[in-house]
């Protein structure tokens, strides 16, 4: 064993969203989002729970700070909710609903931590929604001006921003599959709705840098490493489709303002294109300060004719999994970043969320001894430290999540904290993991 370094100004943190944490969907004025229907609509979510308390982090946002202190991060990754800053998605402002972020930045900011925000983490306004939502491109609009007021409300004091948090499953999980809010299954309506948001991201960085806005702007994708489980070609192009369907057709349009070619002639096939207009991809492009990359896991795949939308099936090796069945794979991580590094360039990398899901029990003293997921960071961690040796420009990771939270169609039986929620009591407690996180951050690093 030996111990791995991190730079000093690496910046170590932990992520949640608005609708996962929040609750008080009713209260001080907020409008009703996407996932208030979805969650209310029977059979959507597991046990048809709702983010209607969560874990009422809009009255507890004071005890969430203190565990950050504690834990000794740096920064703090969160989402504001956009319905309660435009209840209706557009029109009058509802000065409560910034009131409450007011009180949430200046809490963190004089604890010392930096606000990371996103601005859109799934939770349209129901009433976009009902003129079409993201399918429609006035949408685009009603979010670069609800952008607007909420850079100029925090301008100076929150100085990460992140437009979008994983295009993929706004688009493809919410409106293909149908997963997710709204819960569409229509393969050119997701092409359409990723489209949009992308030109969406791109019009609210050129408004933030029309208005002078202090600090950083750019986006998060979900990344996914995916590998051909032989050396024969109809394999490796099948296991690059089903990569490129969270990768290159989020990364190409945002480093190169262009589709991967070999994604929209297989698009095509399907009877689907993307709807273009001019200017489009010049927005979409638009330079940005850093990307934000979610990464969980990844796995191997081969061709096979007719399976699912890329003739492609997942093929088991072995992995051990998480709790929601998926591949613990923290090479991927390092294959994912070096990939990126060398197809996109030097534009800083954040990872935005990383974490794992298990079953976790909490014991008589109110501990978790979630021995699993402290070896799933470990694993992940060790591979960032790789990536920085290797000259990867890796300036910080945020664990996915603070706390247990809303797992969106999971609900709350699938738990992603490093600290404990008692849905019953609402009583927060930290787990294993996150005394093993604040010792890595305590000591710029960990044996490995
Ligand atoms: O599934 C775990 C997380 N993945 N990324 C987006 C978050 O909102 C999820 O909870």
């Amino acid at each position: 064993m030996a111990k791995i370094d991190f730079p000093k100004d690496f910046v170590w943190g932990t992520a949640t969203a608005s609708y996962q944490i929040e609750g008080a969907y009713q209260e001080d004025g907020r409008g009703l989002s996407i996932w208030d229907t979805f969650s209310h609509t029977s059979g959507k979510v597991f046990n048809d729970d709702n983010g209607d308390v969560a874990c009422d982090s809009y009255h507890r946002y004071e005890e969430d700070i203190a565990l950050l202190k504690k834990l000794g991060v740096k920064a703090y990754r969160f989402s504001i909710a956009w319905p309660r800053i435009f209840p209706q998605g557009t029109g009058e402002v509802n000065e409560k609903g910034l009131d409450y972020y007011r009180r949430v930045v200046d809490a963190l900011i004089a604890a010392g931590i930096e606000p990371c925000v996103t601005l859109y983490h799934w939770d349209l306004p129901q009433a976009l929604q009902d003129k079409g939502g993201w399918d429609n491109r006035d949408t685009i609009d009603a979010f670069v001006n609800y952008a607007e007021v909420v850079f100029k409300a925090f301008d100076g004091k929150i100085k990460q921003w992140i437009t979008f948090n994983e295009t993929w499953c706004v688009s493809f999980l919410s409106n293909y599959i149908g997963a997710h809010a709204p819960g569409n299954t229509d393969l050119q309506l997701a092409i359409n709705v990723a489209h949009h948001c992308m030109v969406a991201h791109g019009e609210a960085v050129k408004k933030f840098r029309a208005l002078g806005i202090q600090g950083e702007i750019g986006t998060t994708h979900n990344l996914y490493w995916f590998e051909p489980y032989t050396t024969k070609p109809e394999d490796a192009e099948a296991a690059r489709r089903n990569r490129a369907y969270n990768n290159e057709w989020f990364m190409e349009p945002t480093f190169k303002g262009t589709y991967p070619q070999f994604m929209v002639d297989w698009f095509k096939t399907k009877g689907a294109s993307v709807p273009i207009l001019p200017g489009d991809m010049e927005a979409i492009s638009q330079k940005i300060d850093f990307i934000g990359v979610n990464f969980y896991s990844g796995g191997f795949g081969r061709y096979k004719k007719d399976e699912g939308l890329f003739d492609c099936e997942e093929v088991q090796i072995g992995f051990d999994k998480t709790y929601m069945d998926w591949n613990v794979y923290a090479d991927g991580l390092y294959k994912v970043l070096s990939w990126a590094h060398e197809e996109y360039g030097d534009t800083p990398i954040y990872i935005t969320e990383n974490g794992a899901c298990y079953e976790d029990v909490l014991t008589e003293d109110n501990r978790v001894h979630d021995e699993l997921r402290k070896e799933y960071f470990k694993k992940h961690f060790i591979q960032c430290h790789r990536l920085i040796e290797s000259g990867v420009p890796l300036k910080g990771y945020f664990a996915w999540s603070l706390l247990d939270n809303f797992e969106w169609a999971e609900g709350y039986r699938k738990r992603f904290g490093i600290v404990y929620t008692n849905y019953e009591t609402l009583e927060r407690h930290p787990k294993d993991s996150y005394y093993f996180i604040q010792d890595v951050i305590k000591n710029d690093g960990l044996e490995a």
